[in-house]
């Protein structure tokens, strides 16, 4: 067949098996613990709309310890309220741990929250109560869940306490405590009902580099020792570098992906840390470019794709120059 003769016209038979594959397959983020798909959440003040999420797809694995980022603005606080369960979508669809996040009542959603997720936010005095203990604040949500004996409830707060390295501050309200202190103790609240996801907006936030690492190795060890799926949003370059899995958000979406994993040498044996960037493609089909690729080779509006054996390439529009 020459490149132009048109390809014959598929048979009913064609058409229908293609229709068994397409339902075949299994649906978008069917292993994910969270799905987000083509997630929309739209703002409306004094009439003006402000599109935080403008179609967000992300799938984030059980047992990953990944990290959020993005310019001011992006939408990574809007993305963490909806997965908090505190806010909810303009549209698109949102899965947590089987949780439906746009289909939940009043009643599941508290169970949601109370449950399936835990959060740790940037303000150190929002994520205790100031006139608890350290040990009271973790076994309250124990409390609320109401189903643990009390001794169960505080051998728990005892043990998650010592887990991050806060052992020394069981008796202690949050006043008496170092900032640092208080976020790793906000981190055993947020464990206390075994939640199978952990949500961080900017727990280092607010505290010295020095500080935020030792933070950010509690979470590693909730990942490690429990097994807690833990997505941190975050500004910290350290933090960013440290885990596996970076997702860029940019303009309510994600739009590059950072993987790193250890490499052995062979020969010499030596271990380094190896990355790669990726740029994601949506379910549409569309790519976000970064700035400043585009930017250096002067591409706008039009560019020409071509398709190779084993890559498509993307060139400046050659009408244009
Ligand atoms: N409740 C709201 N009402 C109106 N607009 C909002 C609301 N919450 C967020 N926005 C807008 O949505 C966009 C995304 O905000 P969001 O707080 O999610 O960004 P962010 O990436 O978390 O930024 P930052 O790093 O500064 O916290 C911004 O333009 C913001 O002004």
């Amino acid at each position: 067949m020459t490149p132009d003769t048109p390809a014959p016209a598929p048979t009913l038979a064609d058409l229908e098996q293609r229709a068994t594959a397409h339902r075949d397959r299994p649906a978008y983020g069917h292993d994910a613990l969270i799905t987000c798909d083509r997630l929309v959440r739209v703002f409306t003040t004094d009439g003006v709309e402000v599109q935080a999420l403008q179609g967000l797809d992300l799938l984030v694995r059980n047992g990953e310890l990944m990290a959020l980022v993005g310019a001011s603005g992006s939408g990574k606080s809007t993305l963490m309220n909806i997965l908090a369960g505190l806010d909810e979508p303009t549209a698109g669809a949102a899965k947590v741990a089987g949780y439906d996040l746009l289909a939940m009542g009043s009643k599941e959603r508290l169970r949601y929250r109370r449950e399936a997720v835990g959060f740790v936010w940037q303000q150190t005095a929002r994520n205790l109560l100031p006139y608890l203990t350290a040990a009271q604040n973790v076994a309250l949500p124990m409390q609320l869940r109401g189903r643990t004996r009390r001794s169960a409830k505080a051998e728990r707060a005892t043990q998650l306490l010592t887990m991050l390295g806060v052992a020394d501050c069981h008796d202690r309200r949050p006043q008496q405590m170092s900032g640092g202190q208080q976020q790793r103790v906000a981190i055993a609240v947020a464990l206390a009902n075994e939640p199978k996801v952990l949500l961080a907006d900017e727990p280092t936030g607010e505290l010295d580099s020095h500080t935020g690492e030792q933070i950010f190795a509690a979470f590693r060890t909730a990942n490690e020792e429990l097994g807690t799926t833990v997505v941190i949003v975050t500004h910290d370059q350290t933090v960013a570098s440290e885990v596996r899995r970076t997702v860029a958000i940019r303009d309510g979406r994600t739009s590059t992906e950072v993987l790193r994993h250890r490499h052995v040498d062979e020969t010499t044996g030596q271990e380094s840390l190896v990355s790669r960037e990726y740029a994601m493609l949506d379910r549409a089909g569309r790519l976000q470019l970064p700035a400043e690729y585009t930017e250096s080779l002067g591409m706008r509006d039009r560019v020409l794709l071509e398709l190779e054996e084993d890559h498509i390439q993307i060139r400046p529009d050659d009408q244009d120059r």
